[in-house]
Parts: C-alpha cells; structure tokens; sequence
C-alpha cells in the first residue's frame, strides 16, 4: 500500500508492505550519485546477512535513544563527511524511533540539508518515520534540538517487525493506542477487543494503517505544530518527562502519560469521559506498569514538563486533554494547578 502526502510541494510516498525494501531503495537510489547508510546496530546485526544483505559499509548507530546524543550526532556527521557526502547524494536511514530521529537530523544538517529516506523497523517508528519531525535529545529534555524537514520517501517493510521483542511491541502499542483515541470510539473499542488477550503484531496490521492516515491528516493540516498537530502530543507531556527521568522505552511511558490525560480530562471536564478502572486494566494485564505513576516525584515531572515545546508560558504547562475519544483540545494549566493533578492521581491509584 502506498500513502502520497499532499502538501504544496516536496511530496513524499509512504511504502507499506512486506518485502519491498530492496526494490524501492534501488528505484530511488538510481536517481543519485552516492548513497549512505546509517544503521542502527541491533537491526544491522539481525538482518545483515538477509534482508539489508545488499548494504555496503554501514555508518552504524547506537541502539536507542544513545543515537540521540550530542557525541552520537558528531560521529553521524564527521562519519557522513570523511567518506565525501555532497549535496546531491542521499542518506538512507534505517532503524527504530531513535535512529530516524537522529538521522533525519543529521540528514537535516550536514551540508545544511541532504535528501533521506527513513526506513523504519519497529511498531512505534510507524508513528516517528512520519511527519518531517527530526531532533536530539539535550541534558534539559527529550526532543529539545531539531528541525522539520521531510524524507524523500518513507519505506515501511513489515517484514521487519516479525522479529520484534514483546517490550518493542508493547512500547509502539503507546503510538497505535494514541492514534485510536485520536480517531473515534469505534476504532478504540475495535483495537481493545482485538488485543484483548495478548497484542500481536497480526491483530494490529489494520490499525497501523490506520493509525498512519490519523497522522498524516494531522501532520499535512498543520506540519510546523502550531494548531492540530499538536494532539499527535496527546499522553507525551509527562510521557516524555518519565521516559526521560526514568529511562522507560518511549511508548510505555506514552501509555502513563495517555493514562494521566484520560484522568485529567475527567477531572477538567468535571464528567466520567473515560472509564479509568476499564484502562487501568486493560493497559496492567499486557504489562505497562501504570502503577509507577504511584511513585513519580512532582517537582521532577513538574520541571521536566516545564521544557515541553508545546509551553506558552513559564507558568502554565501546554497539554492535549480530550472532550471525548476523538476530540481533542489544547489548554495551558497553571503549574500549581497541574501539580495538585498530579499528587490526586497518585493518590487515586
Ligand atoms: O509527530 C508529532 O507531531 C508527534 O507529536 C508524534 C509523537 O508521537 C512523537 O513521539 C514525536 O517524536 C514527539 O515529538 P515532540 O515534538 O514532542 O518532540
């Protein structure tokens, strides 16, 4: 299946399908000169000798959010130009959320900006790959340092994710589960029920496709995030600040964060939206460990949500709170506000 962007110009194909990886790389590779790899080293030492067997001399990332460093981004780069990068070459990136991240900022930088195609190779880049958003992370928070700039094409192989670990399945479960709520009810229920017992990448191929046009409708309504694309942040404000205090893989922490929205929704719209024992459940029985919440340290959380992009000002913290499973909206709470929020919701758990 093929998804075109529709933007004014500079479109791009988003590839899904399984086994085409090969083929669509030569097809756009033949238009350039030269052509470089950036790898992410656990998907290189799965897949090199079968699927990225055709791969010469990769410039290899650390796995994780270790690629997102300011060290990691100076090997990218310094790699990129002792081997001869010039402006008309292309940058072929493959790996998870991290690694797209990183190289699409590195793609975005060297030279000041070469063509990239983002080759993802888990559930949660079906989410990242997507959208032109690249960035590194900084000592002060996740994401604090980057540019949007869009790949020339996204190829998505799902033959990639057969061999995925279960805690990889479960943290791009966060991204699939975001993009249900962002839909509509029906879609929500649909998913639950699907993976009632046990998540497998089977039951979510529908609503990985589905979840890849709720983004795209957001991201071509509103790419640089100044109106709808930020509900596509929905769960990530204290996500991120668990992720990057507590070092979870991101989508478990979006899942904590998704779990605080729903209760603050309620408690903002002073009415039962979500049924959160219903939740509570559903996420603790497939493992997400929404009983930490219990533990987090406000004033930790509180300073790390303080560097959220999304802030408007020092003393109101910008979220995406829902009116109901499909209707989102964006409120600043005033920081002692949403500090009291925080201590209920430990208190409620
Ligand atoms: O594409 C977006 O916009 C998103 O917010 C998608 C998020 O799921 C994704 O994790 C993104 O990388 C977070 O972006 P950030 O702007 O909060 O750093």
């Amino acid at each position: 299946m093929e998804i075109r962007t529709s933007y004014a110009a500079d479109n791009y194909t988003i590839h899904v399908d399984h086994g085409i990886l090969e083929s669509r790389l030569a097809d756009y590779s033949a238009d350039y000169d030269a052509v470089y790899f950036l790898v992410d080293r656990n998907v290189y030492q799965l897949y090199k000798d079968s699927v990225l067997s055709f791969i010469d001399s990769p410039i290899i990332l650390e796995g994780g959010e270790a690629s997102k460093s300011f060290d990691a981004f100076k090997h990218i780069t310094e790699s990129l130009l002792e081997r001869g990068i010039q402006r008309h070459h292309l940058i072929v990136v493959v790996g998870g959320g991290a690694a797209g991240d990183a190289g699409g900022f590195a793609a975005a930088t060297v030279l000041r900006g070469v063509d990239y195609i983002q080759v993802p190779t888990t559930l949660l880049a079906h989410d990242s790959s997507i959208g032109a958003k690249t960035a590194i992370n900084s000592t002060h928070g996740k994401n604090l340092i980057g540019v949007f700039y869009r790949p020339k094409a996204v190829i998505y192989d799902l033959s990639l994710l057969e061999t995925l670990p279960q805690d990889e399945v479960l943290s791009g479960f966060g991204e699939v589960f975001k993009h249900a709520l962002l839909k509509d009810e029906e879609t929500v229920r649909d998913l639950m029920a699907e993976t009632r017992g046990e998540i497998t990448l089977d039951a979510l191929k529908p609503f990985i496709i589905s979840g890849i046009e709720t983004k795209m409708h957001h991201v071509l309504n509103d790419e640089k995030e100044s109106g709808i694309r930020k509900y596509l942040n929905l769960g990530h404000t204290l996500g991120h600040a668990i992720e990057y205090r507590y070092k979870m893989p991101h989508g478990i922490a979006v899942v904590l964060g998704l779990y605080f929205t729903m209760f603050l929704s309620n408690e903002v719209e002073g009415r039962k939206i979500f049924d959160l024992d219903h939740f509570r459940e559903y996420f603790s029985h497939h493992g997400y460990p929404i009983h930490k919440l219990k533990s987090i340290d406000e004033d930790e959380m509180m300073s790390l949500m303080g560097r959220d992009k999304k802030n408007q000002s020092r003393a109101a913290t910008g979220f995406v709170l829902m009116k109901s499973i499909g209707q989102c909206h964006f409120i600043e709470i005033e920081n002692t506000e949403l500090k009291k929020y925080l201590s209920y919701l430990k208190e409620s758990l």
